[in-house]
């Protein structure tokens, strides 16, 4: 059976990162593209020349032209900036838009038929910019958001409850953006929700609100340390349980900005749900119920993630 292409447009850190793990996954044949030569087929041959040490097949090509990526059956699109201390995901509108026109236009021509996973920021509206510029079929464009800022939560749970990170489950709806919605009644440890386990004495509210606290600026802390751009490593390996997936139609259940078409009362929008990823892309919104509470954080969410989406108009007047 031949082997699945997979095709990166942006070859910087989360690119990179990326196509070690496709290779260690043993996901597919790796094309990395990006528009600074040198550096795409740099990082390919270095990853290929470390398959002989890790024992994974795979051919690993780097490319700054979009012919590479033709027929690529998965493609993950890290173009474009990162933010730096003292910046918002916001103010890369301006610059990752024109990104995202080239790099649909690109995926328009050369992969019609793939599976894309947008993690340029900011994530809701880039991945929203990159369906309409490439006019893919909205079940087979995601953005990757929830399942990292479910893994920071997951992470800093199993810290604090001293268990396997294996057994905490979270989900984080919403857009990618400080009101994220990170649900304590919906994260579990062993399937017991967080909110019991406060009444069991595992830990407290005060302790639990910190952690949901530091989940939705778990972006920043990061940009904060490294100071010269953001997280990769998590980052690289969500988008990689969504590709695998898709490749492998595991029917995964993950939170991710998928476009909705009136589910949770939205439409026209990408915002980051549950979702079943499987051969035929996103098959399947999980609608799960919100309390009050809940309910007033994802709308505010969903009005942040609307705001952008009126800036991107704003700033091509061809998404209007
Ligand atoms: N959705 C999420 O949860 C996350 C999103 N991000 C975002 O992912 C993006 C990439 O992050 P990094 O890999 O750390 O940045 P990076 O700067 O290391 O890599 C970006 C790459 O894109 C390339 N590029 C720029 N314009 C291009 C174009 N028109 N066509 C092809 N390639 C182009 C650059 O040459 C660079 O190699 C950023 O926008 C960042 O904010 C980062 C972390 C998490
Ligand atoms: O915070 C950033 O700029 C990068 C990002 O989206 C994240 O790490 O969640």
């Amino acid at each position: 059976m031949a082997r699945n292409k997979i095709a990166l447009i942006g070859a910087g850190q989360i690119g990179g990162t990326l196509a070690l793990l496709a290779g260690l996954k043993d996901l597919g044949d790796v094309v990395l593209f990006d528009i600074v030569d040198g550096v795409p087929q740099g990082k390919a041959l270095d990853i290929a020349e470390a398959a002989p040490v890790e024992g994974f097949d795979a051919t690993y090509a780097g490319a700054s032209d979009y012919a590479a990526i033709k027929g690529a059956d998965v493609v993950i699109v890290t173009a474009g900036v990162p933010r730096k201390p003292g910046m918002s995901r916001d103010d890369l509108i301006g610059i990752n838009l024109k990104v995202m026109q080239a790099v649909g236009e690109g995926i328009k021509t050369h992969a019609p038929d793939a599976f894309v996973i947008c993690i340029t920021n900011p994530l809701d509206a880039m991945v929203w910019a990159l369906q309409k510029f490439s006019g893919l079929p909205t079940n087979k464009i995601v953005g990757m958001a929830g399942v990292l800022d479910s893994a920071r939560f997951r992470h800093f749970l199993a810290e604090e409850f001293k268990v396997s990170v294996e057994d905490v489950t979270a989900f984080v709806l919403g857009g990618h953006g400080d009101d994220m919605v990170p649900l304590t009644r919906y994260s579990t440890v062993a399937g017991v929700p967080l909110t019991d386990l406060v009444k069991l004495g595992w830990t407290t509210q005060e302790k639990l609100d910190a952690m949901v606290e530091r989940t939705r600026k778990g972006g920043g802390e990061i940009v904060n340390l490294l100071k010269t751009g953001s997280a990769f490593y998590a980052p690289a390996a969500s988008a990689i349980a969504m590709a695998e997936s898709y490749l492998r139609d595991k029917k995964r259940v993950l939170p991710c900005a998928a476009y909705l078409d009136g589910q949770y009362g939205v439409s026209g929008m990408f915002i980051g749900v549950p979702i079943v990823i499987g051969a035929n892309g996103v098959e399947r919104v999980l609608e799960v119920t919100f309390d009050a509470a809940e309910k007033t954080m994802f709308d505010k969410s969903v009005a942040s993630v609307a705001g952008l989406i009126e800036a991107c108009k704003g700033v091509d007047s061809n998404l209007a």
